[in-house]
């Protein structure tokens, strides 16, 4: 029988946690739809600004609590409501411009695979439509295509944020009939991509449409091989496909369909590369209230000095915000341009239509190309207070405290994980002597790690038991007695031990903050749960998040004793892992190994041995195995 590989099980848990995750997604985005069609008798926009700051803020703090960064946290939130605004305009819009058909026809650049083809897709299937995909070699044959009816959209490229506008489309628009009736905001990420055996070493010729070169300028220049430019991303993956040593620039999904795999990720020069599409139809559309829309205007100003920003503070005077503005020459009039404006307002508008009167006015030309959904969603800003305000940092919230962290923290020990939710054992020799080897090999035939015990000893004699533990693979502990002996126990140890007396003294328990090594804090018999962690709190303050509290057993003659109910609370009261120090003894085995299993049950992460040099081997190998059953 073939064995389970060790990542399978924990694979498959990650699978299954995906799919859930995929699941709650796809609830929350039916339920957005039912909000939209709860505003939808409404004329108040969808997107709700006090609504996101309020669930990011919230979100961000329960993150943090589960131990997820607000930053992360808030990027993934991000790109959730984005997602949930986009479909809820899109429904609007819908509702507002019914579709004739479910299945139409689209014209984009390239084959399957281009970047139009992936925003194409992208975009339709928000509203939920079925595409006929009508793949072209030019922008013009994408107008051409739609303007004679073929096709009943086509998407089209406009700007990037690594290579900026793209002015043949610009130059394209000024003769254009179409209209500009939604766009879409599309990340652009460029991968090296190769064909099955193919390596980067052996890379002769690159594959790219001439704007995905300019945009990965940078990279390319680096890589210096022979570049070839070609007329969409689509045919750079197929020529790569057929070509030997060479590779084609565009993206992992593309690359997909032709068989090809990344070599390399992010190119472009800026982080964030996107690329924003216009989708243009032979009718216009209405955009309804609810919507954010933007209009596209196309203006030549009179040559008078002063013309352009005349006609710019028209739309300042009737409070329209301009989103762009580019110019490109107009053709066969030399040094004359034509002005693009975007404007966040909606044609019918008041203010718009305004605006519109004053320009015909002051412009010798002005064309309105288009009035559609404004779909680039920027993040809701969440003020800086909500994004810095890291509970560690507020008074009121111990960092032991399980407000501060609701799960428990699990803390590396050597080869062991304690905390994460099994029961380990870390046992070994009490000290360094003749036997305490057997009972080291004894111990670690059972327990993944052990212990060895080290109390104040000068450097040599750490530096033998170090190499000692070293050679049987176990982690060594010292036991930190004084403030100025912790650099020298935290050079040979793995982790650091604060025994009883350590909780009235301060200025130890401030230096096992300052180490990087994993502490254990036992409490004394004396000290009740909250002086336990009120001590871990001082070590916790500054900076040393690997605190273990440490519950010692007693015994009374043949009774071993062992506070379940403090292993209760303390596992109730804070994230710490708990471990379990019994005093255990190999004449009364049984009644010792009842009680650990009570303990397991209360909550403990694990158990602390310290092997005594007379303890029976056998008994010890039995106790262990009894622990692992
Ligand atoms: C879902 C809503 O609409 C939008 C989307 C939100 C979301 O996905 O959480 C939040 C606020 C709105 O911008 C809503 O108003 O609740």
């Amino acid at each position: 029988m073939t064995q389970e590989h060790p990542l399978d099980p924990i694979r498959r848990q990650i699978t299954a946690l995906d799919r859930q995750l995929l699941e709650l997604l796809a609830q929350r985005r039916e339920l957005s739809l039912d909000v939209a069609r709860t505003k939808a008798d409404v004329t108040k926009p969808v997107r709700d600004s006090d609504r996101e700051s309020a669930l990011l803020t919230r979100l961000v703090s329960e993150g943090r609590q589960l131990g997820l960064d607000g930053q992360y946290v808030s990027r993934l939130f991000h790109a959730i409501i984005e997602d949930s605004v986009l479909r809820q305009q899109a429904w609007f819009q819908s509702q507002h411009n019914p579709a004739v058909t479910e299945r139409i026809n689209v014209a984009y650049l390239g084959a399957k695979g281009s970047y139009s083809y992936l925003a194409s897709h992208s975009y339709f299937e928000r509203r939920a439509l079925e595409l006929n995909e009508l793949g072209q070699s030019s922008f013009n044959a994408i107008l051409d295509t739609v303007e004679q009816g073929q096709a009943d959209y086509g998407v089209i490229p406009i700007e990037n944020t690594s290579s900026g506008s793209i002015n043949e489309v610009f130059d394209l628009l000024q003769h254009t009939n179409l209209h500009i009736v939604g766009e879409t905001t599309e990340s652009i990420p460029h991968c090296v991509l190769l064909p099955e055996g193919g390596a980067l070493s052996e890379i002769k010729t690159v594959f790219a449409h001439p704007q995905v070169h300019a945009q990965c300028s940078r990279y390319l220049a680096e890589l210096n091989v022979h570049q070839e430019y070609c007329a969409s991303s689509a045919e750079a993956m197929s020529k790569a496909a057929q070509t030997p040593n060479s590779a084609a620039i565009a993206s992992e999904r593309g690359g997909a369909l032709y068989g090809l795999h990344v070599a390399k990720r992010d190119l472009a020069n800026q982080p964030r590369n996107e690329t924003r599409f216009l989708v243009l139809a032979r009718k216009p559309v209405d955009v309804p209230p609810q919507v954010p829309a933007k209009t596209t205007l196309l203006m030549a100003t009179g040559q008078q000095p002063g013309a352009l920003v005349e006609a710019l503070s028209v739309l300042r005077d009737n409070g329209v915000n301009m989103t762009k503005l580019e110019s490109r020459p107009i053709h066969g009039n030399p040094w004359e341009e034509m002005f693009y404006l975007d404007v966040q307002a909606n044609l019918h508008s008041q203010p718009m239509q305004q605006a519109l009167r004053d320009l015909t006015r002051l412009t010798r030309f002005v064309k309105v190309l288009g009035c559609y959904p404004c779909e680039t969603v920027l993040p809701t800003e969440l003020d800086s207070h909500a994004l810095a305000h890291d509970p560690r940092l507020s008074d009121e919230t111990p960092l032991h405290s399980r407000t501060h962290k609701a799960r428990t923290s699990p803390i590396r020990i050597g080869h062991q994980q304690l905390g994460d939710g099994s029961f380990r054992i870390l046992a070994g020799p009490a000290h360094h002597s003749m036997e305490a080897n057997e009972i080291a090999r004894t111990v670690k035939e059972y327990a993944g790690a052990a212990l060895w015990g080290s109390h104040d000893q000068d450097e040599a004699s750490l530096r033998t038991h170090a190499k000692l533990c070293q050679q049987l693979g176990l982690p060594l502990v010292g036991e930190l007695t004084a403030a100025e002996r912790r650099p020298l126990l935290s050079e040979y140890c793995d982790l650091l031990l604060l025994g009883p007396g350590a909780l009235n003294e301060p200025a130890l328990l401030a230096a096992a903050g300052q180490d990087q090594r994993p502490v254990i804090l036992i409490r004394p018999e004396q000290a009740d749960g909250q002086a336990l962690l009120d001590a871990a709190e001082i070590i916790l303050q500054q900076g040393n998040q690997q605190v273990i509290l440490c519950e010692p057993g007693q015994r009374e003659g043949d009774r071993p004793r062992l506070d379940l109910a403090m292993v209760a609370w303390l596992k109730q009261h804070s994230h710490l892992p708990v471990l379990l120090a019994p005093d255990c003894d190999s004449q009364h085995l049984a009644l010792d190994l009842a009680l650990i299993q009570a303990a397991k049950t209360a909550g403990a992460d694990g158990l602390l041995l310290a092997i005594q040099p007379q303890f029976d081997a056998a008994a010890l190998a039995q106790l262990m195995a009894a622990l692992y059953r």
